[in-house]
């Protein structure tokens, strides 16, 4: 299945809350859209429900129906604290009653960095550990669209960079809506980006050229500062 643009307009409300009005952001398929914004402004929430995840989150605007899978990696690991590494990896298959990769999810274990802790329950992980298990399953699912909620956030930097590289090659040609607080995770990772408040949504320029960038890049780092600029000027005001 192709991977799908995104479209995502109005006000977004949870109940009777109006969270953030006339948003106006588009996601090009194939292509990763980082999402930014001040904390409790609904970036989350918007991710849910590009998701379909229940909840009483809606966008009273224009918003394109996903249809197929979509994978998402929420901001708590949300793994099962029963299951091992390996088999949080692959529960998508086992609940969809599908056959479970085993094959796969050893080689994406392997390849965020936790070859030898595939038999390890959540407990006995670390947060960053966790956090990759989490990724293999979200990059396991191979959904034409997938929303990444602050994937990266518990990692030590080298490692953040690491599986930064991994993700942007293992989900070329996805649709990825990434949230994240990091202005350089943008600058390195989106071909697009919107940076999200109470009072609307607005695009954020970003560089040119294949990702993920280089962090050496003068361009990456003057968009970097552009960007934390323009969230402590919106954190501000
Ligand atoms: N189930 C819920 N019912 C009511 N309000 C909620 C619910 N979930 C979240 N909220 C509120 O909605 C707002 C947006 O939350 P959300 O988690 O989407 O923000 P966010 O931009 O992702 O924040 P952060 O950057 O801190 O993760 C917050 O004020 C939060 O308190």
């Amino acid at each position: 299945m192709s991977a799908p643009a995104l479209r995502l307009q109005g006000d977004l409300w949870i109940g009777d809350n109006r969270l953030a009005r006339d948003l106006k952001i588009t996601a090009p398929a194939g292509r990763w859209t980082c999402l930014l914004g001040p904390s409790g402004v609904g970036k989350s929430t918007l991710g849910r429900l590009v998701a379909g995840l229940p909840g009483r989150a809606r966008l009273d605007g224009d918003a394109t129906a996903v249809r197929g899978r979509v994978a998402m990696l929420a901001q708590q690991d949300q793994l099962l604290p029963w299951a091992s590494a390996l088999q949080n990896v692959t529960l998508g298959a086992r609940l969809r009653g599908a056959p479970a990769d085993h094959r796969r999810a050893r080689d994406l274990l392997d390849r965020v960095g936790l070859a030898g802790l595939h038999h390890r329950r959540p407990a006995t992980l670390s947060g960053g550990q966790r956090q990759r298990v989490a990724l293999a399953r979200t990059m396991i699912e191979d959904s034409p669209v997938v929303v990444l909620d602050e994937p990266f956030s518990a990692l030590d930097a080298g490692t953040r960079m690491a599986m930064q590289d991994l993700a942007a090659r293992l989900l070329a040609g996805q649709t990825v809506l990434l949230i994240t607080h990091d202005p350089l995770e943008a600058a390195r990772l989106g071909h697009a980006a919107f940076l999200m408040t109470a009072q609307g949504s607005r695009p954020v320029n970003l560089p040119e050229g294949p990702t993920p960038r280089d962090v050496s890049d003068l361009a990456v780092t003057a968009a970097q500062a552009a960007i934390f600029d323009a969230l402590s000027q919106r954190c501000a005001a």
